[in-house]
């Protein structure tokens, strides 16, 4: 045998009721089914009640609307032949409230007494035209007034249930009465017959009774969710019901936000050990949550995640609390005796400080209440002035497995500290239970998906991704990760989700990611205009968990904001040479920044595209080699262009070529006048630990003054081509001596410096080819024949790669 509930947003609507029939129609153990008001009559009762006390004569109105969505429901609802009969009962029933109604206007008075029995008839509407409804749909139904049953005392609108009277009530009622029930929630009445109410939760507190005094196998409660959800979807979009919970795990979960029960209700059927099932009326086929004694043997150490949205702290402390019996008692005694209720409280051993959550709305009379309880040890420097902190939430995992499990609290902690968010005080009960932290409110979503993300998603990681640069690097950048999106999923479980994109115009912010197949469509045709300003913020506001930030620009702007990124907690890529290559403090800063905040700062694309340089420098100098030089070409461009120069070829139309090629940087004068060199070196010097600036490179420059002072790219390039008889002289002048033009870097000593060079065979940069970068690295451990990093040093496919390797390395770390 079942009993059932249908809350009121299930029978909203005569479409609704006829789908909840259909339900019922199909259950063959149903016995008892309990419903509510339709969707918004209580509260409109309340508020119709309320006008009339008020002598506010518009309480007709709201009485005609409630009039009028019973009386059509009846008549959608009900067959022809019998609708009169049934619409007649309603209209009785009608001028019962009606006169009530009057009465209070008349009276300007409302007791609480008079309002359970208003509240009453949203039930009783209600039922009694589903229960006419489910005759005609061939259901064998009778309507059930509970007042008949359920006994209460005379707490109204809060009513305690006499037990032992409505245990018997029932049983003897529904032996009498085979027919199926359909029963109002909600209401009782109290021995003298006066209607009361159950207080909050009602309905399921009606059929959890019901289900007890029956012993009935199940108790089924239908809403308008698949179940108790692993988090509230509204902030975690990925969250997903729980199959199976415990009554301790369903009510520390209802506790905290996840309301779809409320715990009390669940009372009379946990001491009878029965389950009870959450089902969707809008999803009649899904299983929904099963809530018994069981605790799950799924492994799953943690069920679910909650929050409290919005409370204060406050701190007791002082060295007169240590060792000192009953300060506890005189600190909560306080409170409870203005009824302050204590949400969470954490001591530490030493006894020096109690702290405590509370409502902030109560926080400030707590505050007051104890000061005055602890005036004379605070007056004598005993115990300080409590302390309140507000903008606060709660975040709890819940779970009974964890009891079993080491490192739930560990894992919980890192991926908190992970994204940044500082954890104020931490409680966990003996019970093991639930581990709840108090952290800042504007952090509690992004705390809440990260969590979400660690305990049930730990298969997929979403990593957040926030691009702006959309140009040779960039577009080539979103193809690859277009392309790799399947293989990383499946391979690696790792889900870059585009949140954001920009160029230097326009920018496209979407939380639910940017489907890559038509970026740049949406991009152009987003209505928002770029600045990095507005973009950092939106990007700090959506304070999304395992954020990265990817600059694929060549802009000190954009790099100038890297700062502020990393205090937000969110990891950098990029491509862009400005901030490493900038001040060395700066430089140092950053990775300092990255350090302090956790998260991550790459830029091995900076030197030789996707070649492993600074990485194998990182690794070599890690591991405690010394760097006894360096040598390399580090120019795509410039390698590119003594490769293929020859005498066919004029040297300005290779430059255009390596240009077209994408070897080049956005302005190819930084190519040609070897200062993307001197950035290379420069942060290769740093690299090795030299706190080196940028005037401390010394380039010999090789390019004519004119093409160097040319003021825009277009004149540089009129420029060069004036100059081409001067480069294929140099250019001769080396091939007679059968050697190549190399532009090459060198670092020994402390001292870094740029040249032109004509190379022979003998040398090991001799055999370079396409864009191909080498760099030698001679240390302690490689005296005699350098450690050699050598390829392709530029392009778009390359550089993008090494961008997306960078990605990935940081995926792996989070
Ligand atoms: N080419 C290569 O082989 C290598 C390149 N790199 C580096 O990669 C970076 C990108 O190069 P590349 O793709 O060729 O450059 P592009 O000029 O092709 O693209 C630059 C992108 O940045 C955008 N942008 C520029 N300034 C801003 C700004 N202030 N705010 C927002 N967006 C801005 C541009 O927008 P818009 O289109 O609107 O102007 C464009 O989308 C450079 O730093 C370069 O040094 C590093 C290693 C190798
Ligand atoms: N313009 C650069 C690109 C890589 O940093 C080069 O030519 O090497
Ligand atoms: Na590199």
């Amino acid at each position: 045998m079942k009993v059932l509930k249908f809350g009121g947003s299930s029978v909203q609507t005569p479409e609704r009721i006829r789908n909840v029939v259909k339900i019922v129609k199909a259950d063959k153990q149903a016995r008892v089914v309990v419903c509510s008001a339709f969707g918004g009559i209580t509260d409109q009762l309340i508020n119709t009640a309320k006008m009339a006390e008020k002598g506010d004569e518009t309480y007709k109105n709201l009485f005609k609307e409630i009039e009028k969505r019973h009386i059509e429901a009846a008549k959608e609802l009900i067959e022809i032949k019998r609708q009169s009969s049934v619409v007649a009962q309603v209209k009785n029933l009608l001028n019962e409230l009606e006169e009530l109604l009057e009465g209070i206007f008349l009276l300007r008075e409302l007791s609480k007494r008079t309002l359970d029995n208003i509240v009453s008839f949203g039930e009783r509407f209600s039922c009694y035209i589903i229960s006419e409804y489910a005759k005609d749909a061939g259901l064998q139904a009778e309507y059930l007034d509970t007042r008949k049953v359920i006994r209460t005392n005379s707490n109204f609108t809060n009513a305690a249930v006499d037990f032992e009277i409505t245990d018997k009530l029932i049983q003897e009622y529904i032996a009498q009465h085979p027919a199926l029930q359909i029963a109002t929630g909600f209401i009782g009445s109290n021995a003298e017959g006066v209607t009361t109410t159950l207080g909050r939760g009602g309905s399921d507190y009606t059929v959890s009774i019901f289900g007890a005094a029956l012993q009935a196998s199940e108790i089924e409660i239908w809403t308008d969710v698949d179940g108790v959800m692993t988090a509230d979807p509204r902030k975690v979009a990925q969250a997903f019901p729980v199959p199976t919970l415990t009554y301790e795990e369903a009510m520390e979960l209802s506790h905290f936000g996840a309301k779809v029960i409320y715990p009390p209700t669940m009372v009379p059927a946990l001491k009878k050990n029965i389950p009870i099932l959450i089902r969707n009326t809008f999803n009649p086929d899904f299983k929904g949550s099963i809530i018994y004694n069981q605790s799950s043997s799924d492994g799953k150490a943690v069920k679910g995640i909650t929050s409290i949205s919005n409370i204060a702290l406050l701190r007791v402390q002082g060295s007169g609390m240590v060792g000192v019996a009953g300060v506890s008692a005189r600190l909560f005694g306080a409170l409870a005796k203005e009824s302050i209720s204590v949400i969470l409280i954490t001591q530490a051993s030493s006894e020096h400080s109690i702290c405590f959550a509370v409502k902030p709305e109560e926080a400030p009379l707590a505050v007051k209440l104890i000061n005055e309880e602890f005036a004379t040890e605070i007056q004598r420097s005993e115990i300080d002035k409590v302390v309140a902190e507000y903008d606060l939430s709660i975040v709890a995992i819940v779970g009974e497995n964890m009891k079993k499990t080491s490192g739930v609290a560990g894992k919980m902690f890192q991926s908190l500290g992970k994204n940044g968010i500082n954890i104020t005080a931490i409680a966990q009960g003996s019970s093991e239970l639930n581990i709840s932290v108090v952290i800042k409110k504007e952090d509690e979503v992004k705390a809440l998906r990260a969590l979400h993300q660690a305990f049930f998603l730990s298969d997929i990681k979403v990593i957040n991704v926030f691009i702006v640069g959309v140009g040779l690097i960039g577009s080539t950048l979103l193809k690859q990760i277009q392309e790799q999106k399947k293989y990383l999923l499946k391979e690696y479980s790792i889900d870059f989700k585009i949140i954001a994109l920009a160029n230097s115009k326009k920018k496209l912010f979407d939380a639910n990611g940017i489907d890559l197949t038509v970026w740049k469509e949406r991009l152009f045709n987003s209505p928002e205009n770029m600045d990095m300003e507005s973009f950092v913020r939106e990007m700090e506001q959506l304070n999304l968990p395992n954020s990265v930030f990817i600059d694929n620009t060549a802009s000190s702007l954009v790099s100038s904001f890297y700062e502020r990124i990393l205090k937000a907690s969110i990891s950098i890529v990029t491509p862009n040479k400005i901030a490493s290559s900038g001040g060395y403090h700066q430089y140092q800063n950053l990775k300092d920044l990255a350090k302090k905040h956790d998260v991550v700062y790459l830029y091995e694309t900076n030197v030789g595209a996707a070649l492993p340089v600074i990485s194998t420098l990182q690794d070599l100098v890690n591991s405690g080699d010394k760097i006894l030089k360096i040598e390399a070409v580090l120019s795509g461009t410039l390698s590119y262009i003594f490769n293929t120069f020859d005498s066919t070829k004029k040297f300005s139309e290779v430059v255009k070529d390596a240009k077209l090629k994408g070897y080049t940087e956005p302005d190819p004068r930084e190519d040609l006048s070897c200062s993307d060199v001197a950035r290379k070196i420069l942060i290769l010097t740093r690299e090795c630990g030299y706190p080196m600036e940028s005037s401390d490179v010394v380039i010999h420059g090789f390019i004519p003054e004119s093409c160097q002072k040319a003021p825009s790219v277009e004149e540089f390039f009129v420029e060069l081509e004036k100059s081409d008889a001067y480069f294929e002289q140099m250019r001769a002048n080396a091939e007679k001596e059968g050697k190549v033009l190399r532009c090459i870097a060198k670092f020994e000593n402390g001292r870094a410096d740029i040249a032109l060079q004509a190379v022979g065979r003998e040398h090991p940069f001799y055999q370079l080819s396409g864009s191909d970068n080498i760099i030698a690295f001679t240390t302690a451990r490689y005296p005699e024949r350098p450690l050699l990093v050598k390829g392709a040093g530029a392009g778009a496919e390359v550089t993008a790669a090494g961008v997306f390797a960078d990605m990935i390395r940081i995926a792996n770390y989070l």
